[in-house]
């Protein structure tokens, strides 16, 4: 068995920690606070890393790490992990959804309510000595209207507890449907500005992403009531900083609770240190037991399953491929590689784009899946790309301006299912198929003839006039050659007046039998190539 490494670079549970020292095949360094110079000095040692939010994987990193296949985030935003490079590596990158949900709802109000009954200041003033119970008299929650952006998974277990605390409930999601929100019994709005609009808290639980970057700006902030609160336990941009600052001196937002930040740590002269109701934690939303403990473990299984079996779950940048996904398109993506290689040694090279059809039964699979196998075979030995993968693989054929497209028809003829997959150059397509027979892989189609053939094993594809006695020629050249024949198909063209065979052979044609064979009047083409 392989024995791959796993470089833990940022804290995870102990029992995360043993779920992958435990496992078969896989060593694990745990080696925290790296800097990005540290980092990059010895991630090329390692096939996988585990990573909170302080490991930033840089395009850098990427570079020198040779060996990386899987990165797995113990925890949801993957914001320090630069995507695009980690799919152009070929690397998948992972993340633990739900474990930390509850916990980071769970703080988020325990914001929302230190904000409003200013717990912070009340506690730091009791503390030295003060009784002050005028200073510090708060708002009540109940009946207040709510603004949620982002409805998944923290902001639908946040409405829940608002919703107990008697709050009107307004969500805005650009996936809310209108069946959901009804059941969640939150209004739904049409727009961030109409959840905003006259509400008194707004809580934020969206992705960082270009469009949501400041989100929370002057003019949706001016939206909301005087007095109004914020929240964001999501992540810092989201909410513009300067300009919850000048609300709040200005007077119209009473207050804010962050506990992520534009910059982490925020520099000391942060300006919203000096507003007067705030409330802040260090990026703790994550930080309980619970949590940390759902995480570290998920987080562990997932890259050792990857590594150990191929198994992809909760994967951000391709589809899943979970042990259920995994035993039903198992056989068809060995299929795809096949044809996706065949098609590589007998279409012609520089080929402008790449076709698959899928007939019959397959086209209920997950066939994205199937097409990133087929290019995965098809790239292999037709770019100079020394690692093309099931990641990477569509990535690839972009940079190389192959376009791609699927098509899927619910009824194959004459079979019950079909993969056709064409490679197209100007106006020349050539055109690979295979199906099961039973369970029994074949290839039934090459470049206009129909052959059946097993879709891995060593192979001589000889193109010949179709007249009597070629097929004799080839099969003493052969026998002379001491190249045993495995398996033989036939197949004839009647109108180009050609024929094709297809041969299995137990051993390498030499460079002298395939001369022999090129030179052969009556033969026109002779290609030697594994599957
Ligand atoms: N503070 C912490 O420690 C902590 C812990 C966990 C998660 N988080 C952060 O919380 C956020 C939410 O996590 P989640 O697990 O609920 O994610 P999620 O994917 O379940 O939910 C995010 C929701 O945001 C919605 N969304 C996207 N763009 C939007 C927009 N412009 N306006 C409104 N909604 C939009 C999506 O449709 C989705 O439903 C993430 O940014 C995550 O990184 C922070
Ligand atoms: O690792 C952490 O504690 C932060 C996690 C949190 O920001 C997340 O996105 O899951």
């Amino acid at each position: 068995m392989t024995n791959y490494r796993v470089l833990v670079s940022d804290p995870i549970s102990e029992k995360g920690v043993e779920a992958l020292r435990s496992a078969e095949g896989i060593t694990v360094d745990v080696n925290t606070g790296l800097s990005p110079e540290e980092l990059i000095k010895i991630i090329g040692d390692y096939h996988g890393l585990v990573i909170r939010s302080q490991t930033k994987v840089t395009p850098e990193v990427f570079a020198a790490a040779k060996n990386l296949k899987a990165i797995g985030r113990a925890g949801v935003g993957v914001d320090n992990i630069d995507r695009d490079a980690a799919t152009d590596h070929g690397v998948v990158v992972m993340n633990t959804p739900s474990g930390n949900t509850i916990s980071t709802a769970e703080h988020a109000f325990a914001l929302m309510l230190a904000l409003a009954r200013n717990i912070g200041p009340a506690h730091t003033s009791m503390i030295s000595g003060k009784w002050d119970r005028k200073l510090y008299e708060g708002v009540e929650m109940f009946g207040k209207r709510l603004a949620i952006l982002g409805m998944g998974r923290i902001g639908t277990e946040f409405a829940k507890r608002a919703q107990a605390f008697g709050m009107h409930v307004v969500a805005y999601d650009p996936f809310l449907t209108a069946a959901r929100a009804q059941s969640l019994k939150v209004e739904l709005a049409e727009t961030a500005d109409k959840a905003l609009t006259g509400a008194d808290v707004v809580t934020l639980h969206i992705p960082m992403t270009p469009e949501t970057n400041h989100i929370m700006n002057k003019e949706r902030i001016a939206l909301m009531n005087p007095g109004a609160l914020i929240i964001n336990c999501a992540r810092g941009g989201l909410v513009d900083e300067a300009a919850a600052k000048a609300s709040i001196d200005a007077g119209h937002l009473a207050g804010i609770a962050l506990d992520v930040y534009e910059v982490e740590p925020p520099p000391a002269d942060f300006p919203l240190f000096s507003a007067k109701k705030t409330v802040f934690t260090p990026h703790l939303g994550a930080s309980t037991a619970e949590a940390q403990e759902n995480v570290g473990i998920e987080v562990a299984i997932q890259i050792k399953d990857f590594l150990q079996s191929g198994e992809i779950r909760n994967a951000v940048n391709m589809p899943n491929l979970d042990a259920k996904t995994l035993e039903s398109v198992g056989p068809y993506l060995d299929l795809a590689d096949s044809l996706g290689k065949l098609l590589s040694k007998i279409a012609p090279a520089q080929c402008d784009s790449i076709r698959v059809s899928y007939l019959g039964a397959v086209s209920e699979l997950d066939t994205e899946l199937v097409t990133r196998k087929i290019l995965t075979g098809y790239l292999a030995a037709a770019s100079n790309e020394a690692q093309v993968n099931l990641i990477n693989a569509p990535a690839v054929a972009k940079n190389l301006g192959i376009s791609v497209s699927e098509s899927t028809v619910a009824l194959a003829t004459n079979c019950t299912e079909l993969i056709e997959v064409s490679a197209i150059k100007g106006n020349e397509t050539t055109t690979v198929a295979g199906t099961f027979f039973g369970s029994s892989a074949r290839i039934v189609h090459i470049a206009g003839h129909y052959v059946e053939t097993n879709p891995s094993g060593r192979f001589l594809f000889v193109e010949n006039d179709d007249r009597p006695g070629i097929v004799g020629v080839i099969g003493s050249s052969l026998g002379e050659a001491g190249v045993n024949i495995a398996n033989m198909a036939l197949s004839r063209n009647k109108e180009k007046k050609t024929a094709v065979t297809v041969i299995e052979v137990d051993n390498e044609p030499t460079p002298e039998l395939l001369k022999t064979l090129r030179e052969t009047p009556g033969i026109l083409k002779v290609l030697s190539f594994e599957l």
